[in-house]
Order: structure tokens, then sequence, then C-alpha cells
């Protein structure tokens, strides 16, 4: 049978092209709405009952990643600075509503990221008592404002210390465990900062880019014991980093930067990373159109890019001048 374009279809006439498109876009839906229910019934499987160690849980991204992790059936280890805030995130969880998914009381380890042998003497304690650790979340941070002819290199090594070299000794004592195990799951919260540098955040962007690398290098070498690395650069969270950044001379800034106060909310960011672990994402960049358009400008026009960053600092000392 020849088919001619019109066919007859209750009484109407209709475009064959029509007819063969609705059944394919309902089915393509079809397929969609089964593989994202799918999805959800892996990343449900993965989050309960994992032991997931979080850093910078005090405030902020990692207070929320917390709670949606707690609320998601994981088995958290929180870990900070101060013990006291630290117990209040647990009493926080604690009172949290219980959904249908069983909870698990979290554990709060104290110790600073900047000290080597604090971190390796905490993942002893961790894993002696909670046998081995199945995401680790390098969230902890610190931010920093000033030029780089007024800053201390001291200031520099703090941020390297906190941004860096603190993720990758905590990440490097709980590879072995991991590599046991075969299995495990590395995420690291970076920034936008670490695909682009803007002016005056020389250090925090430093510090940032060398975590991006790092951690890209980890994915490929880990990718043999089954180890999946996942790193989160996200714009700016309405937090308290600009309050807590350190300035040239290694003082507290103690101000909320507007684009920090208008930033996305954490509880949004943490429902990103809770994603992005889920579906085990490679890497997630978590802004708006601009910063988005910035990182994308930075590779394929440099020079454009150097140009508008050179206005933004000649602009931003003018502001600062007046
Ligand atoms: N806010 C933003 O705009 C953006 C933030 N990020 C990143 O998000 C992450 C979380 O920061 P955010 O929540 O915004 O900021 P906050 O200042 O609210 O939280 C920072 C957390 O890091 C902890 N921390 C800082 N220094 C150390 C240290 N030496 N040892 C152990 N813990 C430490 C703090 O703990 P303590 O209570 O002990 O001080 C605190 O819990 C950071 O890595 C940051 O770079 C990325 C992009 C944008
Ligand atoms: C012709 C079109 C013009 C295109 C202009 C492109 C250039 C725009 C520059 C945008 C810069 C975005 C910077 C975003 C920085 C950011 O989100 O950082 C996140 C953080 O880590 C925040 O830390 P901070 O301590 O700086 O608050």
């Amino acid at each position: 049978m020849v088919l001619s374009r019109k066919q007859i279809y209750k009484g109407k006439t209709m475009d064959i092209t029509s007819m063969a498109i609705i059944p394919l876009l309902l089915g393509s839906l079809g397929l969609f709405g089964l593989y994202r229910l799918l999805q959800r019934l892996r990343t449900r499987a993965y989050l309960q009952d994992a032991v997931v160690l979080i850093t910078g849980a005090t405030s902020g991204l990692g207070k929320e990643c917390a709670k949606v992790f707690y609320a998601a059936g994981s088995q958290l280890v929180l870990c900070g600075r101060d013990r006291e805030r630290l117990q209040d995130v647990v009493r926080e969880l604690a009172s949290m509503a219980k959904k249908t998914v069983k909870t698990h009381k979290p554990h709060a380890v104290t110790f600073d990221l900047s000290d080597t042998e604090a971190v390796a003497s905490a993942v002893g304690e961790i894993l002696k008592c909670v046998g081995h650790v199945d995401i680790l979340i390098n969230n902890a941070g610190i931010s920093y404002r000033g030029t780089i002819l007024d800053t201390e290199v001291d200031v520099d090594r703090t941020l390297m210390e906190t941004n860096y070299f603190g993720p990758v000794a905590l990440t490097k004592a709980l590879l072995p465990s991991m590599i046991k195990k075969r299995s495990g799951h590395i995420v690291v919260i970076s920034s936008v900062q670490g695909r682009i540098s803007i002016p005056f955040r020389s250090a925090y962007a430093a510090s940032k880019h060398a975590t991006q690398a790092f951690f890209d290098c980890l994915r490929a070498e880990m990718q043999q014991y089954e180890i999946e690395v996942t790193v989160v650069s996200p714009g700016y969270i309405q937090t308290n980093l600009s309050l807590n950044a350190v300035t040239a001379n290694g003082s507290r800034y103690g101000v909320m930067d507007k684009n920090t106060a208008e930033g996305r909310t954490p509880e949004d960011v943490a429902k990103v990373v809770l994603k992005a672990v889920g579906e085990k994402k490679k890497e997630v960049l978590v802004a708006g159109l601009l910063p988005t358009f910035a990182v994308y400008l930075r590779t394929l026009a440099p020079k454009l890019f150097f140009t508008l960053m050179a206005a933004r600092a000649k602009k931003e000392r003018k502001t600062k001048e007046s």
C-alpha cells in the first residue's frame, strides 16, 4: 500500500508526520519518566545507610548537606573545629521530622583541617568507630580578600593549607580503606573560582584551581578501583564565607558581601550536591548564566576574558579609593 502524506483519522484529515510524531513523543516521555524513576530509586539505595563524612558541617553549605544526607538515611560523620557547634547540628538533625526513611544518629569529630597530623589521627578514630567511609564530602573552606601586593605569603599558605592540603590529606588518609573495599566516593566543594580567577581573590582562586586539578587527577587514577570523584563548583551561596574570609594581613574580613547575600540558598545547593552524588556525576557547575559564560569565555576567548578581568580590577580599585 502506498501511503499518502494526508490520512483520514476519525473523520479528520491528519498529516502522516503528526500521526507518527505523537506516539513517538508520548513514548519518549514515558521512557524519560521511567529513566528518572530508576535514577531516583538508584540514588535512594546508594545513600540509604551509606557512611557519609562531611567537613565544615558546623555552618553554611556543610550544615545543609548534613540535613539532606541525614534525611536520605545516610550514617553521618560530621566534622568541624568547634565541638559545641557540631553538637548543635546533631541536635538539630535529631529534631527533624522523620519521613519514611530510617535515619542514623550522627557522629561528631573535631579537628583542624590545616593540621595534617590531626587529620590523620581523626581518620584513625573515625575508621575505628564506624569501620569505613563510603562518601567523603570535602566541604570546609575559607575565602580571602586582598591585593597580591599587600598580602603576606603566610596568608596564601593558610588558604592552601585549609582549602587544598586539608582535603588532600583527608582524602589520602581514607583512600586505602576505600581501595580495599573497591568502592567509595570522594566529593569536593570547589568554586566557580576553581575555573576562573577574579581580581582580589588570588589565594582563594589558587587554592580552588589546585583542588580542581588534584581531584581531576584522582578521578582518572581511581577509576580502576571503582572509586567515584565528584567536583562541585558553586557560584555565590548565602553563607558566612565572606564574613569568615581572611584579609591581606590575616585578620577576619567580617563583611557580608552583597554577592554572597544575594547568592543561592545553601539549602538549594545542598540538594544539587545530593543529586550529583546520587547520580555519580563527575562534576557540576552550580552557577548562573554570567559566571557560566565567564567559565567558557576563559577557555574560548582568553584575551577577552583577561581584558574584562583587568577592567573589573580597575573598577573595584576605584570604588575602594573613593
Ligand atoms: N559561600 C559561597 O559563596 C561559596 C562557597 N563555596 C565553598 O563552599 C564551602 C563551604 O563554605 P560555606 O558554607 O560557604 O562557608 P562557611 O564559612 O559558612 O562554612 C565554612 C566551614 O568550613 C569550616 N572550616 C573552615 N576552616 C576550617 C579548618 N581549618 N578546619 C576545619 N574546618 C574548617 C568551618 O568550620 P568552623 O565552624 O570550625 O569555622 C565551617 O563549617 C567552602 O569550601 C567554600 O569555598 C564555593 C562557592 C561559593
Ligand atoms: C560581553 C558579555 C560580557 C560577559 C562578561 C563575562 C565576565 C563576567 C564575570 C563574572 C565573574 C563571576 C565571578 C563568580 C565568582 C563566584 O561565583 O565565586 C564563588 C565563590 O567561591 C565566592 O567566594 P567569595 O569569597 O569570592 O565570595
